[in-house]
């Protein structure tokens, strides 16, 4: 199977200091991808160059098995990837319509066509089996925060998205809606994304992840399948950048 995202060797420093250290990763369609590490091991600095937010040092990027060269967020988001970041970018007096178009209005002649919004937006939130969030000219300033996660996410498979990253998405949930926000994870990659998951949290991680990738100080320590691995040795491999044969050597 060819991985969607296929990053090889990626470097990324700022200034003198070098974050990322010749880093592979990848990510399959129809798979949660959990990625691993310590706070200041370097994933939101991954996922930035995933983003097109920052650019290489060295490395190659394939994207469906093509080598590509994201240079901005638009870059990125015309070859079908979307970053959810934590903060989820929602603007707190529009509704979920506005916020799941903003920036990407669909318009009519001059003015904005809201009822084909109106109809996508509920037409995708439907194709995700979301039922918890009432009618989509709701405030986001009503939203609980795993209502708002979940708009976050809707956004960003609207479009023809192939890759999504999410960064964090139940940091700040209840156990609940930690649940919800979890089984829609999982939907998005059952329905064929490609999903990498950010997370701290080892019981969401082997509650919804296919795979694995460890990062420790700027390096990969290992990327294994969820099922081959264990709790103790995802912990090592994050605080120690080894477990057993996994991991990296010194
Ligand atoms: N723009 C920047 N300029 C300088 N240093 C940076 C910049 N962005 C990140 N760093 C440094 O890179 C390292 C990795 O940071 P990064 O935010 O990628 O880690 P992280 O794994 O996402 O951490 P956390 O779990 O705390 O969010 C940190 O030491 C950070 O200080």
């Amino acid at each position: 199977m060819t991985p969607v995202l296929d990053l090889r060797g990626i470097d990324k420093s700022f200034g003198s200091v070098q974050v990322l250290h010749d880093v592979d990763f990848v990510a399959y369609p129809g798979e949660v991808t959990a990625l691993v590490g310590d706070n200041g091991a370097g994933k939101t600095t991954l996922v930035k160059c995933i983003g097109g937010v920052h650019d290489l040092d060295r490395g190659e990027f394939y994207f469906d098995g093509v080598p590509v060269r994201p240079r901005s967020p638009r870059d990125a988001n015309a070859l079908g990837i979307e970053i959810v970041h934590q903060d989820l970018a929602l603007c707190e007096n529009l509704d979920i319509v506005e916020n799941m178009f903003l920036g990407r209005e669909r318009t009519r002649g001059l003015s904005l066509d809201y009822s084909t919004m109106e109809e996508e937006a509920t037409r995708v939130l439907s194709n995700l089996s979301v039922r918890t969030i009432g009618s989509v000219r709701r405030p986001v300033a009503a939203l609980s925060g795993g209502q708002r996660q979940t708009v976050a996410i809707a956004r960003a498979v609207l479009w023809d998205s192939r890759l999504v990253v999410l960064d964090e998405p139940a940091a700040a949930l209840g156990v609940a809606q930690t649940q919800q926000v979890l089984e829609l994870v999982r939907r998005l990659a059952d329905k064929g994304l490609a999903v990498v998951l950010i997370s701290h949290n080892m019981n969401d991680v082997f509650a919804v992840s296919d795979r694995i990738a460890a990062l420790y100080l700027g390096r990969m320590a290992a990327q294994v399948r969820t099922s081959d691995i264990t709790h103790r040795e995802v912990v090592e491999l994050i605080t120690a950048g080894r477990s057993g044969k996994l991991g990296l050597r010194a």
